[in-house]
């Protein structure tokens, strides 16, 4: 089934939260949907990688990293985890590295913008936590539709 936000939108808006901040499309899936995990963390990607080595099960990964563009939470070697795994996609509040690479990826991604800087890897951060940007807060668990034109999520 093909994601349309908009028709989505005008079907069950009511029900559902539209992501404000214009995150750029940088997976090969342009369109990806699934029920929700969370990670927040900053400037380092450990825990983001142990979470996508785990079975995805069609799910879509929020990661807030708190807007920054210091350094990429995501490289192509991660990505690649995270097809293997299963996982739909993965929505970053940061940047991504690798762009050329994620491109040819089955993957749904949407960050922020790209480093090349690589994150640290100190393992702070916490997982399956509500996370809030772009006026919308993702709730583990709940579901996530994204296409061209946004982001849309069930609530809690
Ligand atoms: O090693 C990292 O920090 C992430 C990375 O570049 C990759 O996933 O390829």
């Amino acid at each position: 089934m093909t994601i349309v936000t908009a028709d989505l939108y005008d079907e069950r808006g009511d029900q559902l939260d539209s992501c404000d901040l214009q995150l750029r499309q940088y997976g090969g899936r342009r369109a990806f949907a699934g029920a929700i995990v969370t990670v927040r963390c900053h400037e380092d990607n450990v825990l983001l990688k142990s979470v996508l080595s785990t079975p995805g099960e069609g799910r879509v990964l929020v990661v807030d990293g708190g807007g920054s563009l210091h350094t990429a939470l995501m490289g192509d070697l991660i990505a690649g985890l995270a097809v293997g795994s299963g996982w739909s996609g993965v929505v970053i509040n940061g940047a991504v590295r690798d762009v050329a690479a994620l491109r040819e990826l089955d993957l749904g991604v949407k960050a922020l913008g790209s480093n090349p800087r690589k994150s640290g890897k100190q393992g702070t951060g916490e997982r399956d936590v509500p996370v809030t940007f772009g006026g919308v807060t993702f709730h583990p668990g709940a579901d996530l539709f994204s296409d061209d034109d946004g982001i849309l999520v069930t609530r809690a």
